[in-house]
Order: C-alpha cells, then sequence, then structure tokens
C-alpha cells in the first residue's frame, strides 16, 4: 500500500481537499430523524456515505460521538470505517490521542496495527505531553503507512493563550511544533530517499480555519498537510481557509462536520450540500 501522503493527494486530485466530519452528537440525529443510539450513528455516517457517490477524499468521524454509548458505539463506528475504506473514501479517526511513549503507542496499536479491528489511514493527536512522547506512534503509523495529525493551532478561542505563549528560548509553543513537525517531515523523506518538497509526508497539522495566524503556521510546515476544523458551525467560511492560508494551496484539507446537515438531512439534502462544499473546496487546490 502507497503512503498516506500518497493515497491523500491522489484522492485530492481525484475528488477535493474537502474533509467531511461525522459527530453524530444528540443534536445532529435528531435534525438527520434518526434514533440517539449507536445504530442511529451508524446509520447517520451511512447516510452520508450514500449521499456521496459521487466520491469524495477523506472522512472524519470523531471518536468521542462514538465512544459516547460504550462497546457497542465502538462497534459501530467499526462498521462506519469498514463501509467508508470499502468504498475507497480514507478514514481520518479523530482520536485527539496522546500520552507519554509507551501509552502512545498502544494507542497507534489500536489503529494501525495488523490485528485491530479499527484499522484507519489516518489519526489526530494531541502534543501536550511533547511531540517527543509521540515518537512511538508515529513510528507504529509510518510503519502501516498511516498518517498522523498533530493539534498546532487549534480552532476554539480557548487554545489561543496557551498555544502562543513562549519558550525560554523566544519561540512559541505552536512554531516549537510547526518546527519539530517539519524534521519529521524531512527525516520520514530521507528514509524513503525521496526529495522532501512536492510531496507532503506523513505528519499533518491541525490549524484551525478560525486562527489569525493559520498563514505563518502553514508557511512553517512546507511538507505537511494542514486540517483545518472551524469551517461552518464555528464561523469560518471556506473563503476565510483561502484568505488565511494561501501558501497552503493543494494541502490544506477544511473539514465540515455539523454543517453537513446546514440544508436538512435528507440523504438528497446531503448530496446537494457537500456538492457545493466540495465545488468550494477545490479553489484551495
Ligand atoms: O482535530 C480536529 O478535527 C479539531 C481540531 C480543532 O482545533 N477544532 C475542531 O473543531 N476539531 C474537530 O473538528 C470538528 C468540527 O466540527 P464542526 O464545527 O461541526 O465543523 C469537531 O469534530 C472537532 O472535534
Amino acid at each position: 500500500m502507497p503512503a498516506f501522503s500518497v493515497r491523500l493527494q491522489q484522492k485530492i486530485l481525484e475528488h477535493s481537499p474537502l474533509c467531511v466530519g461525522i459527530d453524530p452528537s444528540a443534536a445532529l440525529l435528531k435534525g438527520a430523524g434518526l434514533p440517539d443510539s449507536p445504530q442511529g450513528a451508524f446509520e447517520f455516517g451511512r447516510r452520508v456515505l450514500e449521499a456521496v457517490d459521487f466520491g469524495i477524499s477523506l472522512l472524519k468521524p470523531q471518536s468521542a460521538f462514538f465512544e459516547r454509548f460504550g462497546s457497542a458505539g465502538l462497534r459501530a463506528l467499526e462498521e462506519l470505517v469498514r463501509l467508508a475504506r470499502g468504498q475507497g473514501v480514507l478514514v481520518l479517526l479523530d482520536g485527539k490521542r496522546g500520552d507519554i511513549d509507551s501509552t502512545a503507542a498502544a494507542y497507534a496499536e489500536g489503529y494501525f496495527s495488523a490485528g485491530t479491528t479499527l484499522r484507519v489511514d489516518a489519526v489526530t493527536t494531541q502534543p501536550y505531553m511533547g511531540l517527543g512522547a509521540l515518537d512511538s506512534f508515529l513510528d507504529i503509523a509510518f510503519k502501516a503507512e498511516g498518517g498522523v495529525f498533530v493539534v498546532v493551532r487549534s480552532s476554539n478561542p480557548e487554545g489561543e493563550a496557551l498555544q502562543t505563549a513562549r519558550l525560554a528560548g523566544g519561540e512559541s509553543v505552536a512554531q516549537a511544533l510547526c518546527r519539530e513537525i517539519t524534521s519529521r517531515n524531512r527525516q520520514w523523506s530521507e528514509s524513503i530517499g525521496a526529495d522532501a518538497g512536492p510531496l507532503p509526508g506523513p505528519v499533518g497539522a491541525v490549524v484551525g480555519a478560525t486562527c489569525a495566524d493559520a498563514d505563518a503556521m502553514t508557511v512553517a510546515m512546507p511538507h505537511s498537510f494542514i486540517l483545518a476544523p472551524g469551517v461552518g458551525a464555528q464561523g469560518a467560511t471556506m473563503h476565510d481557509v483561502l484568505r488565511r492560508m494561501p501558501n497552503a494551496r493543494g494541502r490544506v484539507l477544511p473539514n465540515i462536520s455539523r454543517a453537513v446537515l446546514a440544508n436538512g438531512g435528507s440523504k438528497a439534502e446531503i448530496a446537494a450540500t457537500l456538492r457545493e462544499l466540495q465545488a468550494q473546496a477545490r479553489d484551495l487546490m
């Protein structure tokens, strides 16, 4: 299997960089006329997948909305992930994992080991315990040709003070993460004998579409795909992504989750919404 970044780049050229979020909260399930249950959460995901029979690149199920039901929710998530991957859609699981290195490795095995029942293409992670603590996670993901997205600048207002705080050397926390991420992508390119540059590496980053400093972040991570949540329900528009991240064309992935239901919850309404968003997302290429 080709590396995650190769597979994602091919999908983007085929469809668009749009990332479709699956966040089956009680409110969203109600909006779709579905029960607030594991089966309802799965049906919501299946309806979105049926609606996008024209093809999308990336689906981002938010693990929390499945985990809230316990083991039955996880089974629903596994079923949805299998359905999406069987349909040729890459799955970026939003789990925001992160811990000391031995535990981070255990998390990674849950998504990338040969024996797991929840194999995905990429996972979101949190670097609060230091990016170095995630190296075990990265190693396991790389060996399985998987991708990892690290939260660098989150879309929520509460994250800014912490992420822009200055370290002793003068860099901000976010800038230090950009540097460390870029160094890992360069090492990866060297390890496969590729030229770092044209092809992004396996370590992507989350930079909110709501962040005023987003451009500097994307410039500091020239070898990363950038997941840009915040479009739709959190107030940013697709145009904001282009305006705030002009240097990330072709590698910025705008995410929409709640806005999947912006025009109604039937299959036809979801299809119309996502067709329109996909057309807008192509302007980011
Ligand atoms: O990693 C993420 O996807 C993420 C990072 C971030 O900084 N902000 C953020 O909103 N997200 C996730 O992206 C989705 C955004 O949902 P909407 O606001 O409904 O589009 C949710 O699943 C969030 O958990």
